[in-house]
């Protein structure tokens, strides 16, 4: 075993230190404590298991966290009228509608309808074109808190070939964005990629979020390489794992593990989101009223 372990856990919870003596802070002078309100539509155990953490790292952290439990029956115009009187609530800076949600519900109109403002998983078409011109706002957590990663252990992005394996909305493709933003060359491999074994061996950074355990071999990494792994796949034996061959460990340079990598900064982002939500939500309110 030769590479470094990218700890996420750690710089999680030094984030959430940070976030914590701001929301102090705030509360010392006066202010009001930043509000996440949290949609679950359904039963799905991982969900609610996701959404339980959520929740208390809001805890920890000082914030106020609201949260709406709905049966997996609500239709889609009722969640609509939830979000918007969310939109229209000022004690609430953050909005956050937890994914996959069930079949009937159309899961872009329910994304564009949170005000872009409130949406502190940066999923609205908004926030994400803001990426895109350059001007980030609220940003996508997985992909920002890899950014944070990669900044902690003083890893630069500029003029390395970064390769990113899977493009969904709420991962690939924004993590594209922010690695073309820090100054990466950016390769983006998806399911109708050739030959993505020649990709994954140029790649000096290497992105994978694809959900399937052990995807990528060790044996296809470009030694000394970067892997940060998003895949959070649980086994039938309960453990987790990610996408990438835990072998990688003996020929990367540095590897992000599953669990206790990206995961708990996908968490500490939307933490992170949600008091710039606040700040700026504060601001507004000020001048406007
Ligand atoms: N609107 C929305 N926003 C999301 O950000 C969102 C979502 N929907 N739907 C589901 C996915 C998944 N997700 C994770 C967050 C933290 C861990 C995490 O902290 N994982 C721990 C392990 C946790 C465990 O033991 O299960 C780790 O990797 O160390 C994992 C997954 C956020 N998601």
């Amino acid at each position: 075993m030769s590479a470094k372990i990218i700890d996420g856990k750690a710089v999680s919870k030094a984030v959430r230190a940070k976030i914590k003596e701001q929301v102090d802070m705030r509360r010392s002078q006066g202010l009001r404590a930043p509000g996440l309100a949290v949609v679950l539509i359904g039963d799905d155990p991982a969900s609610s298991v996701y959404v339980n953490s959520k929740k208390k790292a809001c805890e920890e952290v000082g914030f106020v966290s609201k949260s709406w439990h709905w049966p997996s029956t609500t239709t889609q115009a009722e969640l609509l009228a939830l979000i918007k009187q969310l939109n229209e609530d000022h004690s609430i800076d953050g909005i956050l509608v937890q994914l996959p949600l069930p079949e009937h519900i159309e899961a872009e109109t329910v994304i564009e309808s949170i005000h872009p403002d409130k949406d502190v998983d940066g999923f609205h078409p908004y926030n994400i074109g803001r990426l895109t011109v350059r001007m980030p706002t609220l940003r996508p957590c997985t992909p920002y808190g890899c950014i944070t990663l990669l900044n902690h252990y003083g890893l630069s992005a500029k003029g390395k070939h970064a390769v990113i394996v899977g493009a969904s909305n709420i991962v690939g493709r924004p993590m594209s964005l922010e690695l073309l933003l820090a100054g990466a060359t950016t390769t983006v491999c998806h399911r109708f990629t050739e030959d993505l074994q020649t990709h994954v061996g140029m790649a000096d950074i290497l992105v994978v979020a694809v959900g399937k355990p052990g995807f990528i071999p060790a044996d296809w990494l470009k030694p000394g390489c970067i892997v940060i792994d998003v895949g959070i796949n649980r086994l039938p034996d309960g453990t987790l794992t990610g996408d990438v061959d835990t072998a990688a460990l003996d020929i990367a340079g540095y590897v992000t593990p599953v669990p206790g990598g990206v995961g708990p900064m996908t968490i500490a982002t939307l933490l992170e989101n949600t008091l710039v939500a606040c700040e700026r939500h504060q601001q507004s309110t000020y001048f406007s009223s």
